[in-house]
Formats: C-alpha cells, sequence, structure tokens
C-alpha cells in the first residue's frame, strides 16, 4: 500500500529542476590553444623541458644525472646497434658458405648483442630514476598549490575566477605524474631517432626527407587531438568543480541526516546524473571531432608512408642501393618511423601536459602578487584600540556594500557585542576590524596604525577568532586546541583552555587521550557533537590568549549551559583584551559593556542593554520578538 502511494507521489510530482548551467566569463571558456598559434606551441617544448628539469634538479640532481646519462647511453646503443647491423648484413646476404658468413658477421654480431644488452640496461636506469622522481615531483607542485592557497589573502577567495585557475593548477600538478614520463619518452625516441637517422643519412641522404614527410601527418594528428582534448577539460572546469563540490556533499557522513530526512536522494541523485551526463556529452562530443581529425592524418600518413616504401623500392630495383643496405635501411627505416612517431606523440602529449602545466606555474605566480603586502608600518603591540572609519566593503558582483560608511571605536577591557538580522554585515565588519579584508573605502586602525600598512601576519598573530564556519580539523585533541603552535611544553594550558569550555570530560574519555585523531570519516578517529566541536574552535582561541578576541556566533551550537559559561568567561577575561562578539542570542548582551546593532550595512544604533531595551528601535523590536510579543516577522 505504501509503495503505491509513493508510486503515485512520483507520477503526479513535477519533474526535478535541471542543475543551472553557470554562465562563465568569456576568458575562462577558451583553452590556450585557442590563444596561441600552434608554432608558438612547439617552440614552447624547449621551455617546458627546461622547466621540468630544473623542478627536478631541484628536488634530485643525482636521479636527472642518472636519467638524462641512462638515456644518452641507451641512444649510443641504439645507433651501434643499428650500424653493426648494417655491417653484419653484407656477409650475412653475400656469397660463400653459411660458417664462413656466420664468421665474418660474428663480430658485428657480438657488438649488437653488446649494444643490445647496455642499452636494455640503460633503459632500466633511466626508467628507476623516473619512477623515483615522479612522486616527488607529484608532491612538489601539490604543496606549492596548497602552500599558495594557505597564504594568498582572504579576498583572492572573492574573485570568481581563482577558483577556476586553483582548479586548473591542480590538474597541473597531477600531470606533473605524465609529464616526467612523456619527458623521458620524448628524449629516449628523439635519441634513438637521432640515431637512425644518422645511419639512414649514411645509407642513402634521399630516405631523411621521405621520412620526415612520411610522419608529419601523425604528427599534425596528434596536434589536432591534443587541442580538442584541452578545449573539452576547460569547457567542462566550471562544471566538474561544482559536481567535485556536490560529491562531497552527498557522500559526507556530516550530510547523510539531513540528505534523508529531507528526502533529498532523489533529486540529488538526478542532479548529479543530469550534470555528470552535460559533461560526458561535451567530453563525448570532442572524442568525435578527435576521431575526424585522426581518420584525415590516418588517410595522409598512408599515402606518404606509401612514398617512402616506393623510394626505397625504386633505389634498391634501379640498383642505386644493394640489397644488404636496402636490408638495413628497411630495419632502420622502422626503427626511425617508430621513433618519430614515438617523438611526435610524445612531443604532443608533453606539449599538452606543458599548457596545465603552465597554468600551475600562473597560479603560483598570480599567488605570489596575491599574498597580503608585508607593511612598513610597525604593528602595535597589544592595541589600546582598534578605530574603524568611515569604512565601505563591497563584495565581487554585489551592489550594495555589506558595510556601508561604518565608524566605531573599540577599546581595550572593553566587550562589545554586535547584533543584527541576517545579512546585516556583521561578520564583514569583524573581518574588516581584524585586516582580513581591506575597506574599499574609509581605514580600519590599530592604535592608530593603519591595518592595510602593517604586516597583516602581525596583527593575526595578535587575533584569535572563531569564524562562523570553523574547521573540524582532522588533528588529534591536542593539536585542535594549539594547531600545532604550541606555547609550553607540558599540556598545562591545552587542558586549562579545554577546561574553560567545560570539554575536560569529553576530552579524558578519549581512548588515546590528547593524541586521539578527532576525524569523524577516518579509521581510528573519534567524532565529536557540533556543540562540542564549536566548544573546541572557542578553546583553540582562549590557549592563545590573543590581545583581540573576535567570536562569531560562537555559541550557536551550544546547550544553554554552555552559553552560559561562554558569555560568563568571555565577560572575565575581557579585562587584559579587546573583545567583540557578534551573536543573535540578544539574552547574552547583557554581559555586554557595549552593543552595536547592525542595518543594511548600517550602525542602526549602540548603547548598553538597558539603554537599548528600552530604546525603541531595532534592537527593541528584536528582543521583544525572542520574547515573542510581536513584531515584524519574517
Ligand atoms: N563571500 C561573499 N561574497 C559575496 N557576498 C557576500 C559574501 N559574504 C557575505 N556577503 C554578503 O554581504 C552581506 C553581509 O554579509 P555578512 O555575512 O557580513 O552578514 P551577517 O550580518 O554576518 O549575516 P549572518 O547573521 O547571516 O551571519 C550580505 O548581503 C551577504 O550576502
Amino acid at each position: 500500500m505504501k509503495s503505491v502511494q509513493g508510486d503515485e507521489q512520483a507520477r503526479t510530482r513535477p519533474p526535478y529542476p535541471e542543475p543551472v548551467d553557470i554562465e562563465r566569463k568569456a576568458q575562462w571558456t577558451k583553452s590556450a590553444f585557442d590563444q596561441y598559434g600552434v608554432w608558438q606551441l612547439v617552440t614552447t617544448i624547449p621551455a617546458v623541458l627546461t622547466q621540468v628539469f630544473k623542478m627536478a634538479w631541484r628536488i634530485d640532481r643525482r636521479d636527472v644525472l642518472v636519467m638524462v646519462g641512462a638515456q644518452v647511453v641507451y641512444g649510443i646503443g641504439s645507433a651501434v646497434a643499428l650500424a653493426a647491423t648494417a655491417r653484419a648484413m653484407v656477409p650475412v646476404l653475400g656469397s660463400g658458405s653459411v660458417s664462413h658468413r656466420v664468421h665474418q658477421a660474428l663480430p658485428a654480431l657480438v657488438v649488437i648483442a653488446v649494444a643490445a644488452g647496455v642499452g636494455r640496461v640503460a633503459y632500466g636506469l633511466a626508467s628507476w630514476s623516473v619512477g623515483r622522481l615522479k612522486p616527488r615531483l607529484m608532491t612538489a607542485a601539490d604543496v606549492a598549490v596548497v602552500e599558495a592557497m594557505l597564504r594568498v589573502e582572504l579576498s583572492a577567495f572573492l574573485r570568481p575566477e581563482f577558483s577556476e585557475e586553483h582548479e586548473a593548477a591542480e590538474t597541473g600538478s597531477v600531470r606533473c605524474d605524465r609529464l616526467i614520463y612523456d619527458v623521458q619518452s620524448f628524449m629516449s625516441a628523439l635519441i634513438k631517432l637521432v640515431a637512425a637517422f644518422g645511419v639512414l643519412t649514411a645509407l642513402h641522404p634521399l630516405m631523411l626527407p621521405v621520412l620526415v614527410l612520411a610522419v608529419l601527418p601523425s604528427g599534425v594528428g596528434a596536434m589536432a587531438e591534443a587541442r580538442i582534448e584541452h578545449q573539452v577539460h576547460t569547457a567542462n572546469s566550471t562544471g566538474r568543480n561544482v559536481r567535485g563540490m556536490m560529491r562531497w556533499h552527498v557522500t559526507a557522513g556530516k550530510l547523510a541526516d539531513e540528505v534523508r530526512g529531507m528526502s533529498m536522494a532523489g533529486y540529488l541523485s538526478y542532479w548529479y546524473r543530469t550534470l555528470s551526463k552535460r559533461l560526458d556529452d561535451r567530453t563525448l562530443s570532442g572524442a568525435g571531432r578527435q576521431l575526424r581529425a585522426n581518420l584525415v592524418a590516418a588517410v595522409f600518413g598512408g599515402l606518404c608512408l606509401s612514398l617512402a616504401w616506393g623510394t626505397l623500392l625504386w633505389l634498391t630495383v634501379s640498383g642505386r642501393m644493394s640489397l644488404a643496405i636496402a636490408a638495413t635501411a628497411v630495419l632502420a627505416v622502422r626503427t626511425a618511423l617508430g621513433n618519430l612517431t614515438n617523438v611526435v606523440h610524445y612531443a604532443a602529449s608533453l606539449f599538452h601536459s606543458s599548457l596545465f602545466l603552465g597554468d600551475w606555474k600562473q597560479f603560483i605566480e598570480r599567488s605570489q602578487a596575491l599574498m597580503p603586502a608585508a607593511g612598513t608600518v610597525p604593528a602595535p603591540r597589544e592595541p589600546e584600540t582598534i578605530q574603524v572609519r568611515d569604512a565601505v566593503f563591497t563584495y565581487p558582483n554585489k551592489d550594495r556594500p555589506a558595510v556601508d560608511g561604518v565608524s566605531l571605536t573599540l577599546r581595550r577591557g572593553e566587550l562589545v557585542a554586535v547584533l543584527g538580522e541576517n545579512g546585516s554585515g556583521k561578520s564583514t565588519l569583524t573581518r574588516l576590524m581584524t585586516g582580513l579584508y581591506t575597506p574599499d573605502k574609509g581605514q580600519v586602525l590599530w592604535d592608530g596604525a593603519d591595518v592595510s600598512r602593517i604586516d597583516v601576519n602581525e596583527v593575526w598573530e595578535q587575533t584569535g577568532f572563531v569564524t562562523q564556519q570553523f574547521g573540524y580539523w582532522p588533528v588529534s585533541a591536542r593539536d585542535n586546541i594549539t594547531m600545532g603552535q604550541p606555547v609550553t611544553l607540558d599540556d598545562d594550558r591545552v587542558w586549562e583552555a579545554v577546561d574553560a569550555v567545560g570539554m575536560r570530560g569529553a576530552f579524558e574519555e578519549l581512548p588515546r587521550g590528547l593524541d586521539t585523531l578527532l576525524a569523524t570519516e577516518l579509521w581510528g578517529g573519534v567524532s565529536m557533537s557540533g556543540g562540542q566541536w564549536q566548544r573546541i574552535a572557542c578553546a583553540r582561541v582562549l590557549y592563545r590568549r590573543p590581545a583581540v578576541v573576535v567570536m562569531d556566533e560562537p555559541t550557536s551550537d551550544m546547550d544553554p549551559r554552555g552559553e552560559h559559561a561562554m558569555f560568563r568567561l568571555l565577560r572575565e577575561i575581557a579585562p587584559g583584551r579587546i573583545t567583540v562578539v557578534v551573536t543573535h542570542r540578544l539574552i547574552n548582551t547583557k554581559v555586554a559593556d557595549r552593543i552595536i546593532v547592525m542595518d543594511k550595512g548600517r550602525i542602526a544604533e549602540h548603547g548598553t542593554f538597558d539603554q537599548l531595551v528600552k530604546g525603541g528601535g531595532l534592537f527593541q523590536e528584536l528582543y521583544e520578538l525572542s520574547l515573542d510579543r510581536g513584531g515584524r516577522g519574517l
């Protein structure tokens, strides 16, 4: 009966809406292939090789030297083997008894065997060094991206292109894996090609241009293929980003209850499938174009190859080349052709990877420019005042300022509460006070020094911040309090902070004490409740004993006992510092020396609790609403 009802509901329900197709800025829908000519791209190969060698050199010089040295030995081995083959062919295809011919060919055969053996060993050594370099190269590129993300100024995250640049850089670092392999394969094919060319040219000079002609079409085809792949990759990048974000949401255990309790599974599964199909369709249309390019290249390649074999046949039949030389030439042509194809293939692949590496390099360089300015004005220690003067701040893509001409002074020893309706600019104001954002107009002064001219790291060293969306950091319980910046050798100060937020009981129950990993999803990790995590975030701030404490809704997940204790604690620690607390629970603001009420980015009123509660303004209205005594409603 239940399932019949369910079916009935599904039939009558309007269809799920399709995922939004995000419109991207024009410059982000273009791949590098659209911006540069083929010749310009081909000429970048030496620069890419230099870049990869430089990166690898910094990681392990010995491995780079082994890789290059082994490749050269491998190439020399191939050339020697090919030249010796030519020498062996003359007696083998000549006249006389078999034993006589074999005897004559023996020295050349020994040279071939030794050269082949040395070549194999050299190749093995080159692969070994590549195998050692590969993971470290990837790690170095990845770490550079992570470090850039950790250090760029906060406002960088507000630029929509920043996340695209980051995604491209991430692909670049993953691609380093293939890059070093491509470098090795390219070098190996190139060296063997040069060796085969040398031998072939010595046999007959006409063979060289014919050979080049034979592989040209496949080179052009490989380039076209790389171009289409990068175009599709670029076109899919925003969708891939959003899908990645959604994937985290739908697979994280943290949201599993909401997904089920709100019957979201059907819609989310539809959303995920639809967006994935959209991405796949683009990839498939690219595959069709790639096939067409490859077919055209194959037809021309086949024609040119026939020309090469025809030339060889003509040279032999017309007596311009002996049979022994022709046999070696066949071998050399096959070696050269295989390697020339490889050179073109790996050059295209290298070039393709170089586009991603270019994205990576560009991101690392650009993020340098996005580092907060070092500042020339010395940072005041334990500031007496923080002044906000006529500060205006508008988020990119927003028309209305989030903070619109705010002026206020915070004094040491004072506890200031900031409240106001959702979106009124409270969090933005706290970020301006602490130098996380710089106002578009106006100033923020710490003891009279403009924060935009101070080294902002020195400002942050003195700040303790509980943000609205603090991290559930997957590190040990101890490190969750100290965040890797212990100030004492023993754990006394950690326990002091833990006690202050009422977490001793919970921490003492942890199976490995302060060493226990706090990570819900990870094996061996111990999970915490939302309120407990919030207490930990507060303990982090208390542990630092900062000169400036900013807490943005620090008790929103806490039980009444925890909330009450937290505000009492804030009152206790207030004398030594500047304390700002954003809260929606008006009753908590009673402990504050001063209350700032924000409305649409401006300060609507300020004063003490007793003044505002009867002031007839927004505070009184919100207060009465909280007591359910009427008001404007949502
Ligand atoms: N990262 C952002 N990008 C663009 N606009 C933003 C961003 N963060 C906030 N805003 C906008 O700025 C305005 C003020 O936001 P802010 O977060 O400062 O408000 P708030 O008072 O702290 O709100 P809440 O009580 O909901 O936390 C809002 O209109 C909001 O939409």
